[in-house]
């Protein structure tokens, strides 16, 4: 038999993941939750391979089993069936190589300054004092907030409390960005104007990113390939769509509207089941 480290790499290559081990594989993922209510199956057999470097959205519409995805590669849910793989060893639950953001700002301390919410991560790891400041200083840049370091979290806008919740990430240096549909509760401009951001300080910094969204646009923007879930229960990967538009993208571009058109009818599909 085929080791099966060995079967991931073959794999990894047949799907075009330009001949590099796969950092994140998700292989045969299953996840049924039980509780008083009985047994939910939330996600069945979804096989999905993440090269370094990689930006991919995960897509699918309310309910369809994203978030239950997404905890289980961040390590917070175990998988009920399949395996997930980093770096080739299982996860066995989270850890400082994976950042997470969240939807809304409530994980951020109200007691602390913008600064020192991106600074904090950074104590628990030890690093002296200067070092914190001189890195969260560097990142509170990089998102955009240069001179709101001081401010606390109830002085900022949504738009800058998400900010920061991506700079703290970063600023732990995680391989991998795991995000949970951050701009979710934002409005369009803001919403657009994160996108735009996040697609720069990404080409800037390479991470692998598996980011969670429902709205078709902001995945075509974003990603170099669509996951496309279908409806739950049972939730699985429908298609992975690669999207090879060069960036910052051009919504109105007919490549643009050509990815978007494919998406959107894997998605009405599930929304409106023949
Ligand atoms: N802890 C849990 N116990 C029982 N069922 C759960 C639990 N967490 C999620 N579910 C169920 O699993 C299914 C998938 O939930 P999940 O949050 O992963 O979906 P989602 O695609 O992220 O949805 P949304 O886009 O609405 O956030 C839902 O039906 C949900 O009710």
């Amino acid at each position: 038999m085929v080791p099966l480290a060995r079967r991931l790499h073959t794999r990894t290559r047949a799907a075009g993941g330009a001949g590099a081990l796969a950092l994140v594989v998700l292989d045969d993922v299953g996840k049924t939750y039980r509780g008083r209510g009985g047994a939910y199956e939330a996600v069945r057999g979804v096989s999905l391979d993440l090269a370094e470097g990689e930006f991919v959205c995960l897509l699918g519409t309310s309910g369809c089993g994203k978030t239950t995805v997404l905890n289980m590669v961040a390590g917070f849910e175990a998988p009920t069936a399949g395996r997930i793989l980093l770096d080739g060893a299982p996860v066995r639950g989270p850890g400082a190589e994976r950042g997470v953001v969240f939807q809304g700002h409530d994980s951020l301390y109200d007691w602390l300054t913008a600064l020192d919410n991106i600074a904090f991560g950074l104590r628990l790891r030890g690093l002296p004092k200067r070092e914190r400041r001189a890195r969260a200083g560097h990142f509170l840049r990089l998102v955009g907030l240069d001179g709101q370091g001081a401010k606390h979290p109830a002085e900022l806008s949504g738009g800058m409390k998400q900010r920061i919740q991506i700079a703290r990430a970063l600023a732990a240096d995680p391989r991998i960005l795991l995000m949970d549909e951050p701009f979710g509760a934002l409005d369009a401009m803001t919403r657009a104007t994160l996108q735009a951001e996040l697609s720069r300080i990404w080409a800037e910094t390479r991470k692998t990113v598996l980011f969670i969204t429902h709205d078709i646009e902001e995945a075509v923007a974003l990603s170099t390939r669509v996951a496309v879930m279908t409806r739950g229960p049972g939730g699985t990967l429908k298609a992975l769509i690669p999207v090879d538009l060069p960036y910052p993208r051009d919504r109105t571009s007919d490549g643009f509207m050509a990815v978007f058109r494919q998406v959107h009818a894997l998605i009405h599909a599930e929304i409106h089941p023949q």
